[in-house]
């Protein structure tokens, strides 16, 4: 007979569940707590019970797992000295969506070297997750893989679906499942009617197939996620931080029946892709927000030891601290801009109880 499935698998390679490698790396106590209060305070800062402002901050894409735990540990003071104004989560991404081709993250090739160990890279996201949370700073992730929320979602605190990906019904029908806050992208080219149908999708119940911890295909029903949010990151048409973006975004919320609760992320396109860009982008929305403006609710930035970006070449050492996918902010331009986006929300809350 004629062969007429797998002509293009090369191999296939079965990796441990998602129940081994969480038996392997068990959620603690710690760490629990530490997820729970970071998802109830952003679900406070959503709902309008809670005036401060959630932020993203963190490296582009994690590659070496001791930087990330040392920017963690800078990251913690910064929280626990802003925590009036800020609630600080790390942005901690392991999985990177790609224009074309190129490295896909730390899951996906945790060697850096094209040897593509899924199974190590399942246990480094989980173990770093699990360290950051024990030490108490909270994690959020973008979810581009299906399967892998089943590996690490006890551990995230709010996740991001990417621009490339929030059109996708599998990734809307993730999301109404999550049990974390989930913020949908914007597309690439700007458009943002594509994240507000996201969010009407992702509200409501779905059924779809997934794996259930013990790897077994399934039937998953959903109930739906009333935390589900935008985040306005620009576009090949240009930025959408600005006022004019948040009132055009707020009235195609409140058109679809959805909260106004706008996240901004002040890189990618709202960058021009330009590290240092997003202290002004973080500028004017401070500007925004200290003038009162209670629909930002969120922003993102990326960031790392050490300013800017680079490739890694083979065989070399990288840079410690510094990002090999997007360029991102240095550590004392990240602790500026925090600083300052703090005394905005003191601003508007000084304002408001004028
Ligand atoms: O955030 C990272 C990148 O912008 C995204 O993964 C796309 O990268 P690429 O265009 O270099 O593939
Ligand atoms: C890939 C990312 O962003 P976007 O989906 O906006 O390109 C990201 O935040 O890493």
């Amino acid at each position: 007979m004629q062969r007429t499935d797998n002509l293009r698998i090369a191999s296939i390679t079965e990796v441990s569940t998602p129940d081994v490698v969480r038996n392997e790396i068990p959620l603690t106590d710690a760490a629990a707590d530490t997820v729970d209060q970071a998802r109830n305070a952003i679900a406070k800062v959503l709902n309008g019970q809670d005036d401060r402002l959630v932020a993203i901050v963190g490296p582009c894409s994690i590659h070496d797992t001791a930087a990330a735990k040392e920017y963690a540990s800078k990251l913690a003071r910064l929280r626990e000295e802003l925590a009036d104004d800020i609630v600080i989560v790390m942005r901690v991404y392991f999985e990177k969506p790609r224009t074309t081709v190129g490295w896909k993250g730390l899951i996906n090739d945790p060697d850096l070297d094209d040897s593509f160990q899924i199974d190590k890279g399942l246990r480094s996201a989980r173990k770093l997750l699990l360290e950051l949370n024990d030490s108490g700073m909270p994690a959020g992730v973008e979810y581009l893989d299906i399967l892998t929320p089943q590996y690490i979602s006890d551990l995230v605190s709010w996740g991001a679906i990417g621009a490339r990906t929030t059109e996708s019904q599998l990734h809307r029908e993730m999301g109404s499942g999550l049990s974390c806050a989930v913020g949908f992208k914007n597309g690439t080219e700007g458009n943002i009617k594509v994240a507000v149908d996201a969010i009407q999708s992702a509200r409501n119940p779905h059924r779809f197939l997934s794996l259930t911890t013990a790897g077994a295909i399934s039937i998953f029903e959903t109930t739906g996620n009333d935390q589900t949010h935008v985040i306005l990151r620009g576009g090949s048409s240009g930025p959408n931080y600005e006022a004019e973006h948040i009132d055009a975004t707020a009235a195609m919320l409140e058109k679809a029946g959805l909260p106004s609760k706008i996240m901004v992320d002040c890189s990618h396109a709202n960058s021009q892709k330009k590290h240092e860009r997003q202290l002004l982008v973080a500028e004017d929305l401070g500007n925004q927000i200290a003038g009162g403006d209670n629909r930002i609710f969120g922003v993102m930035v990326e960031s790392h030891l050490v300013a800017g970006r680079q490739d890694v070449e083979p065989g070399a050492t990288p840079t410690y601290g510094q990002s090999i996918t997007d360029a991102c902010l240095g550590w004392d331009d990240t602790d500026v801009l925090l600083r300052k986006l703090a005394e905005t929300v003191r601003t508007r809350r000084q304002k408001k109880a004028a």
